[in-house]
Order: C-alpha cells, then sequence, then structure tokens
C-alpha cells in the first residue's frame, strides 16, 4: 500500500487514521467536506475539501495518481436524528457511498475499507455479539450502513470489489500524546459530555434512564480506543493486500460499561466531581452492546493495545483540557 485515499479524513476517526498511516509511511489524499471535520485536524498528506456527491471532483482526484484503496468515515452517525430526518443519511450514507463506488470502479480502485456500526444489529438477541448475530437494524442510521454492507457483497460478486466493512462499538478515546480527539457538533456522545461537565463547559450529564435491566440499571456498552480502531482499519488494509475476501468485523473490547460506570471513571480520572441529572431512556438505546471481537483478532490479528476504559477516559481528558476553548488550534 503506498498511496490511500481517505474520505471523511478530517473528522474524529478519520483524522485518527491519516495521522496512523502516515506513522505508517503511507501517502494520504484526505477527502472531506468539513462540514464535521477540522481542517486542522487532518495533519499528514494532502487534503481535497470537496462534497462525495460531487462527481466530477471524485473523478479529478481519483485519476490525479494511483490510490491502492479508498477508506471511507464520511457517514454521519446520529441514531435520533436519522429517524427525524432519514432522507439526509439515505442520501449522504447511502447514495453518496455508492457513488464513491462508481467512481473507484471506474477508475480501478478495487479495495474498499467501510465505517460500519454495532447499529447494523438492532436489538440484541445474545450477548457478547459475533458476526453471525442477525442483522436487524432499528433506525434509519442502522439501515443505512447495512444497505452499504450489502452492496459491497454485490459489488465484489459483480466487480471484484473487495471490502472490509468494521462495525464499530463505542468509538471514545484520543490520541495519547493529546494531538487529536473527539469534536462533533453538536456533541451527543457520552465520554466528551461527561469530560465537558467535569471541565465545567456543561452543568451536568444527563443519565438517559436508570431502569434497564442491567446490574445498576444504565445502558452497558463497550467502548473502544480511537486510536485502536485506527489499528484495526491498517489491519483491514494489510489484509486486503494479501488477497482477503469481503467481510464483516465487530470492533470491541468484549468489556461492558454503564453509563454509571463511565461517570465514575471520570471522576477518578479527572479528580473532579461531575453533576449528574437523572433523564428519561432515549429512543432506541439497546439496554446492553457488547461485542465479540474475536474473529478481528484471529483474522486480521488485531490487538487492542487501550482496552480499558481508564486509559481511554484520560485519554478523552488530556484533549479535553487541551482544547478546553473547543478549537483545534
Ligand atoms: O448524554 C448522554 C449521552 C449518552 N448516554 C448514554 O450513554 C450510552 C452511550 O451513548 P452514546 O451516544 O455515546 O453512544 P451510542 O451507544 O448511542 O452510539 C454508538 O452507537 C450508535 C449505534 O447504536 C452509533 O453508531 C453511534 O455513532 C455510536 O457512538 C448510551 O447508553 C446512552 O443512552 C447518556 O446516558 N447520556
Amino acid at each position: 500500500m503506498q498511496h490511500i485515499l481517505v474520505v471523511g479524513g478530517a473528522g474524529y476517526i478519520g483524522s485518527h487514521m491519516v495521522w496512523l498511516l502516515g506513522q505508517r509511511g503511507i501517502q494520504v489524499t484526505t477527502f472531506d467536506n468539513l462540514s464535521g471535520g477540522h481542517r486542522d485536524a487532518v495533519l499528514h498528506g494532502e487534503l481535497v475539501v470537496g462534497d462525495m456527491a460531487d462527481r466530477a471532483l471524485l473523478d479529478r482526484v481519483l485519476s490525479s495518481r494511483h490510490f491502492d484503496a479508498v477508506m471511507h468515515f464520511a457517514s454521519y452517525i446520529q441514531v435520533g436524528e436519522s429517524v427525524t430526518d432519514p432522507a439526509k443519511y439515505y442520501l449522504n450514507n447511502v447514495a453518496n457511498t455508492i457513488g464513491l463506488l462508481n467512481a473507484m470502479r471506474d477508475h480501478g480502485v478495487a479495495r474498499f475499507v467501510f465505517s460500519s456500526t454495532a447499529a447494523v444489529f438492532g436489538e440484541p438477541q445474545y450477548s457478547p455479539i459475533d458476526e453471525r448475530h442477525p442483522r436487524q437494524p432499528i433506525n434509519p442510521y442502522g439501515r443505512t450502513k447495512w444497505m452499504v454492507e450489502q452492496a459491497l457483497a454485490d459489488y465484489d460478486r459483480a466487480y471484484g470489489l473487495k471490502s472490509v466493512s468494521l462495525r464499530y462499538f463505542n468509538a471514545a478515546g484520543a490520541h495519547p500524546q493529546g494531538l487529536l480527539g473527539e469534536r462533533h457538533e453538536p456533541e451527543t456522545h457520552l465520554v466528551p459530555l461527561v469530560l465537558q461537565a467535569a471541565a465545567g463547559r456543561r452543568p451536568h450529564v444527563t443519565v438517559f434512564g436508570r431502569d434497564y435491566d442491567t446490574p445498576d440499571g444504565t445502558c452497558v456498552r463497550d467502548y473502544i480506543h480511537v486510536m485502536d480502531l485506527a489499528q484495526a482499519h491498517w489491519k483491514a488494509l494489510d489484509y486486503l493486500a494479501r488477497g482477503g475476501s469481503t467481510s464483516a468485523f465487530n470492533l470491541g473490547n468484549g468489556d461492558g460499561y454503564s453509563v454509571q460506570q463511565v461517570v465514575d471513571t471520570a471522576m477518578a480520572v479527572t479528580g473532579r466531581s461531575i453533576a449528574v441529572q437523572e433523564g428519561p431512556r432515549r429512543a432506541g438505546d439497546p439496554a446492553r452492546l457488547v461485542a465479540d471481537a474475536s474473529l478481528a483478532r484471529n483474522v486480521l490479528g488485531w490487538e487492542p493495545q487501550y482496552a480499558d476504559l481508564t486509559t481511554i477516559v484520560r485519554h478523552a481528558w488530556q484533549w479535553e483540557c487541551r482544547h478546553a476553548g473547543g478549537t483545534w488550534a
């Protein structure tokens, strides 16, 4: 692998990926519309600012050099918004992604790494969730990701496009040296919200439901460090370069932490108290989402380095302190 096109490479997970590729000596072109990303977050390679829907621009980029693979981080990710505005999600996450695949096909790029999600599984029927678990997404966001996964299987059968879909559980954490971190506008994810409350930038964090069938009544999730996600993508590129077949892998640590445990860990890491407000359940939240990621370990040779919640929260806190103004400067 010499040169990779990273679509959506200025966002949270994409920017960590671009950094890691730089560390590995890989050339990168980042293609991003900057709607959810930041120009300053691209720490390596060239940046093309544009829209995935702009086919003429995609053609220009894809014909500018040979790309060994394309990585896709350009989806919208808010479950609630996908319910109220499904058009936005089907257009970007499905139609624009298919447009990208068609452009890749026309330009002879035959490898693709796709950011998928645990949301393709819907309500868990057993735990931990392995790749064989039925894919029955319960919201438009999950459906868009599952549609693309299915399209990728068809594109392999018909056109020989080889792909890896990586189904993230709960991405969290930040670059270990504080170079990059998590910023979404608006922020809806638990770890940054809890840390912003610890930093005094929010008055409190709201716990969405305390009546779940879990040990402390709050939802349990499998938090995975963003650098471990990037490492899994790196392994996926290597797998495809070695002739690996089109596949999907779950990415998580196999450890479930409750919302309350995240708050408690954040208080221990930051040494600050965090005000908690009780709120109702959030629609579409399963009680427990925990991954069985043994397939990624066995087939990709993936080994998470930062698997414990304390490390994940500590790195996220370093980022929060360093960028307390909410900017990348
Ligand atoms: O202010 C908050 C925010 C979240 N939560 C709870 O914290 C847990 C984690 O919530 P996040 O919003 O951080 O993460 P989700 O599990 O909802 O989302 C993850 O899974 C989704 C699909 O299920 C999408 O893939 C999404 O991008 C990904 O971060 C959930 O139980 C949620 O109810 C709270 O209690 N209060």
